[in-house]
């Protein structure tokens, strides 16, 4: 199967006095899996419904490969959907249910039944065609629901939310068996969750949300490295956040660490440096990094890591996190000590 190119275009969803999207820009490459990821409220289900066409854009326009989309039918839309309140048909079977959407598409019996084996089977299902919905686990269920919406083989899948009913283990047993299907089939997946670390580990890229307007766009590993406003900064992992001072000639002094720090980036405003970047200088300094002091304050035994809370001369608080090797002694709470870090790995940020 091939997916679809899917692509919002200066999207606006306005209810009332409340803009749920603001010009909102979207292109999906075929085959893509792209996760909208914000708080609560940012506009992620609103952009889905109007991509399934549950509900209408105010303005701008939604393609499917080159199709525009206003004025299409939900149904003729040929978009598989998983939500979190996609409830199954009670009366009907597993197999009935999954059926369902060949039916309405009038596909032969014959092809129905061979089609709807492999969907269950490819849920790991195919023992339970006969059960009723009743007779199942929540997460059998949502791979009733899952099985359900790929059985037609939709060019393009939306997910709103659909694993946050299901506790931890089962729900990143889907998540693994989701990016199976995916890979399986190459469908076009539109994903939503509120979840950073589902969202880290399902997607080719995320979309974070904020406003009802994408803050940054990137594959998972370039988001995380390399945020480009606080807002992403905060909302992906820890970050220790610095305003710089002046940037100019190609370095930046970051005052509340008493550095400075080579900066190519002019509109810089400030650093977003990741707590597992900087190192606690055990033995001699390295040369090629950047060297600052503090005063550990408290740490926090996580198992493999340890996370301190240091102290600058400036006042600020700084969080470091480090693997434990076994064998350095790792200074504790009111022991001054010296950090390093990479100054490529402090990622500028705009505001
Ligand atoms: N039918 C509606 N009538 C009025 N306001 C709405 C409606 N649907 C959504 N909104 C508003 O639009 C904004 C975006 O809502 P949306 O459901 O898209 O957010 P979300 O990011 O999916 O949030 P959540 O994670 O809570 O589902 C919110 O302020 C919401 O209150």
């Amino acid at each position: 199967m091939q997916g679809s190119r899917v692509r919002f275009e200066n999207v606006t969803k306005s209810f009332g006095a409340t803009v749920a999207l603001s010009d909102f820009n979207l292109d999906i490459a075929p085959g893509e899996f792209v996760t909208l990821l914000g708080a609560s409220g940012s506009g992620k289900s609103t952009a889905l419904n109007i991509l399934a066409g549950f509900s209408d854009a105010s303005s701008g326009e939604v393609f499917i490969d080159d199709r525009p989309l206003t004025g299409v039918a939900p149904e003729h839309r040929n978009v598989g959907m998983v939500f979190q309140s996609f409830a199954l048909f009670p009366h009907k079977t597993v197999a009935d249910n999954v059926a369902f959407p060949l039916k309405m598409r009038k596909v032969p019996q014959p092809e129905i039944d061979k089609r709807v084996k492999a969907a269950l089977e490819m849920v790991r299902l195919g023992e339970f065609a006969a059960r009723k919905p009743a007779a199942l686990s929540g997460g059998q269920r949502q791979r009733v629901a899952l099985a359900r919406a790929v059985v037609f083989e939709p060019p393009v899948l939306l997910m709103d939310e659909c694993l946050s009913a299901l506790d931890l283990k089962l729900r990143e047993e889907l998540q693994g068996e989701i990016r199976r299907i995916h890979r399986e089939i190459g469908t076009t997946v539109l994903f939503v969750t509120h979840d950073q670390t589902e969202a880290l580990t399902m997607s080719d890229r995320i979309a974070i949300l904020e406003g009802g307007k994408i803050e940054q766009i990137d594959a998972p590993e370039a988001l995380y490295d390399r945020p480009r406003t606080r807002f992403v900064a905060d909302f992906i992992g820890q970050s220790n956040m610095f305003s710089l001072g002046d940037v100019k000639d190609g370095r930046a002094s970051v005052p509340d660490m008493g550095i400075d720090i080579p900066m190519s980036d002019e509109s810089a405003v400030a650093i977003s440096l990741r707590p597992e970047r900087i190192r606690v200088v055990l033995g001699e300094e390295p040369a090629d990094k950047t060297i600052f002091e503090g005063v550990v304050q408290e740490e926090t035994f996580f198992g493999p890591v340890v996370a301190q809370m240091v102290r600058l001369t400036s006042g600020r608080l700084l969080e470091v996190r480090s693997q434990r090797s076994g064998h350095d002694r790792m200074p504790h709470a009111g022991e001054a000590i010296k950090l390093a870090f990479d100054p490529a790995d402090a990622a500028p940020l705009a505001d």
